[in-house]
């Protein structure tokens, strides 16, 4: 929860920004955490912008904060994190419990939505939006507007492959078309977080260039940890990747996507091609007056996120994350240069995400073993393509 809140408190006008979580397991426990943080943020995305708080995950900033010395902004500051702490605790026995009580449930229809005991590997899509940006009374406790927030899992069925991560980013680009369909999508992992509340502008600076931005499809940030251990001796900071290789793909066209801290072009993902007359439609986005009610919004995105909805369509192939791959992002990425675009590595001074990497023998294998068979199956899917061997012989 973390992650979510450090993304909804993002230096950025909030009614522009529209946070999704999507919840592979299908747990009724990580919508409970959801309900629970949509309220935490009331308090916590005022108190960000208060006192410029660094970085906006409330954990690693009670974490890492010294206590202030003004009394007033003690008080203040001893209030936030007590909720904070609150909720985490009530949260953790919810969890421990495995069972969200009754009398929790009464409060968000969503929680209906387990009623009928569902498991993580069989149950029907789910979409809920707990907190509506344009509903006038989704304020915080100030009074200003509050990002999006909507909870989804798609729909998975035993009979049907769900193509691991590149499946549920499919769903999340189609969901999201009909909830917001924002121009720019930035993607997390869930055990990442926003480390810089400036990044969205940051990546914003390099679409609207005004020479370059119509050429970039992505901006990608390089994965850093702060478990490393202090010795780091499976090397799995990457520093090489991180701070040579990344920058050095500038010189072939940008580097490749790597899976978290990416924003991308939501029409590049969806499979368009480059050419020099390219321009954005920055008002996509979904136009008030022609907003359904909330139902009504909810019924069309799990409509689009069914396992029927991808059949007999170019989904996984031609239009969003490449299926049948284990490093899904990577074939993406060059997929996207071999149509044309151009990307961008972005590393900031102030790191813009960092999160938990491997730091055992056992977990660093299990890495490499994934992301190796991922390069070797890529290998031979590559071969049939002609501007992708183009694009690996600069490489
Ligand atoms: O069936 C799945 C499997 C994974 N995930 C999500 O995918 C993300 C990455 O999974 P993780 O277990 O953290 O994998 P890593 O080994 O850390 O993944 C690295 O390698 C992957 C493949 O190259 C990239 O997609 C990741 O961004 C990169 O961090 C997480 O948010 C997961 O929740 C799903 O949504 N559904
Ligand atoms: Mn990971």
């Amino acid at each position: 929860m973390a992650t979510v809140l450090s993304l909804m408190a993002y230096n950025y006008p909030p009614e522009k920004l529209n946070v999704y979580l999507s919840d592979d397991g299908g747990s009724i426990l990580t919508f409970y955490a959801l309900w629970e943080t949509s309220s935490f943020a009331k308090h916590w995305l005022p108190f960000c912008r208060r006192y410029n708080v660094e970085p906006r995950s409330p954990a690693a900033y009670f974490a890492e904060s010294e206590k202030p010395n003004d009394p007033r902004d003690l008080e203040e500051w001893s209030f936030v994190k007590g909720l904070y702490e609150g909720m985490t605790e009530r949260i953790d026995s919810v969890v421990r419990s495995a069972n969200v009580p009754e009398e929790i449930r009464e409060n968000h229809r969503g929680f209906f939505e387990w009623n009928t005991g569902i498991t993580s590997k069989d149950h029907q899509p789910i979409v809920q939006v707990l907190i509506h940006g344009k509903d006038r009374d989704a304020v915080d406790n100030e009074g200003n507007v509050l990002p999006t927030l909507v909870y989804m899992a798609r729909e998975k069925r035993p009979q049907y492959h769900h193509n691991f991560k590149a499946g549920a980013m499919n769903a999340l680009i189609r969901v999201s078309s009909v909830i917001s369909n924002s121009p720019i999508i930035l993607n997390v992992d869930c055990d990442m977080y926003s480390n810089n509340s400036d990044a969205i502008r940051d990546a914003m600076c390099f679409f609207l260039d005004q020479e370059m931005g119509h050429k970039i499809a992505f901006v990608q940030h390089p994965q850093n940890y702060n478990n490393m251990t202090k010795n780091n001796i499976y090397g799995n900071s990457f520093n090489v990747l991180n701070h040579v290789e990344l920058r050095g793909f500038d010189g072939v066209g940008g580097p490749l996507y790597i899976g978290t801290g990416c924003f991308h072009r939501r029409e590049v993902l969806c499979g368009r091609r480059f050419t020099n007359d390219y321009k954005e439609d920055w008002d996509r986005g979904i136009k008030e007056k022609i907003e359904l009610s909330i139902n009504q919004t909810e019924e069309k995105a799990k409509s689009l996120a069914t396992c029927f909805c991808e059949h007999n369509t170019q989904w996984g192939n031609e239009i969003g994350v490449k299926y049948g791959c284990p490093v899904e992002d990577v074939i993406t990425g060059l997929t996207i240069h071999c149509r044309g675009w151009k990307s961008v590595c972005n590393n900031p001074p102030r790191e813009a995400f960092t999160g938990v990497g491997p730091t055992t023998l056992a977990q660093t294998i299990l890495q490499h073993k994934r992301w190796s068979e991922g390069y070797e199956s890529m290998d031979h899917a590559l071969h049939v393509c002609h501007s992708c061997e183009e694009y690996l012989q600069c490489i």
